[in-house]
């Protein structure tokens, strides 16, 4: 695991259907500790998934810079791994081979890639689903083996942009706290997108609000851990941190 420092990060596209340049990202800048984990939280269009490409290295950022362990991102890289809303697993591969691709393709034998799989597999409670092919998995399955697979490459920054959005309220809530569990066992350095208040909160240790491409401001999550649902539903400081990060998303 490494750090991500971003400095001055600006991001404009060019719109060719207006004619015009857009800056979804606006001089932001953000320190993220290893092995930390934070939210970063706005309505649509403030320029959430744009970060996470730009720190993903997808796509090239306007000015600024992106330092993952001291190093500027050039592009993408096994370093950062990524776990999208789709869950684009690989239909033909079961679970197992799956999860074990990323380290397959770095040259690992088979015997230790499968053990690397099982075990993330085993955190994420999928070991009986090993040998099932992705459209035997229920959504909430599907996006754990898509968190298995992405951990199992053992990135030093783990981008996560909406992972849960498509999945039944229930099941989210579940997939939040199995992820909290995952992140404490591991603590791989997250940064985790979403435009859920309540979700951004209930995971980091840090929220991040974001409009208009800029920062607003930063707040720091001071729950307890374990977080599970049935505790912090009726918790008085979860209440008000997410009055507050919600008072500050709207009011921008
Ligand atoms: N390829 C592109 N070309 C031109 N403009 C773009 C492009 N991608 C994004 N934008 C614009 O940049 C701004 C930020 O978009 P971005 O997708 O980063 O926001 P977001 O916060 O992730 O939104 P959502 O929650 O809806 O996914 C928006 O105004 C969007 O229209």
């Amino acid at each position: 695991m490494k750090n991500l420092v971003i400095r001055n990060l600006s991001k404009t596209y060019f719109d060719a259907y207006a004619g015009t340049q857009v800056t979804a990202v606006h001089d932001v800048s953000l320190s993220v500790a290893e092995g930390d984990f934070i939210s970063i939280v706005g309505p649509s269009g403030c320029g959430k998934s744009t970060i996470l490409n730009l720190i993903a290295g997808f796509i090239p950022h306007s000015s600024g810079e992106i330092l993952v362990g001291g190093k500027p991102v050039k592009g993408p890289g096994p370093d950062r791994g990524v776990v999208f809303q789709s869950f684009a697993l690989f239909p033909w591969r079961t679970v197992l081979e799956n999860v074990a691709f990323g380290p397959k393709m770095r040259g690992v034998g088979r015997a230790e890639r499968e053990k690397i799989a099982r075990e993330y597999l085993a955190l994420a409670k999928l070991s009986e689903a090993a040998g099932r092919y992705p459209n035997e998995l229920s959504g909430g399955m599907q996006q754990r083996v898509g968190v298995a697979r992405a951990l199992a490459n053992e990135p030093d920054v783990l981008l996560m942009d909406e992972p849960f959005a498509s999945v039944d309220a229930q099941t989210r809530m579940t997939l939040q706290e199995e992820l909290t569990r995952i992140w404490e066992a591991k603590r791989p350095t997250v940064i985790f997108i979403t435009h859920d208040v309540a979700e951004a909160v209930f995971l980091a240790n840090r929220v991040v609000a974001l409009s208009k491409g800029r920062v607003l401001d930063e707040i720091a999550v001071d729950l307890p851990r374990p977080r599970v649902w049935d505790d912090l539903n009726e918790n008085d400081r979860f209440k008000s941190l997410t009055g507050r990060v919600l008072q500050l998303v709207r009011s921008a």
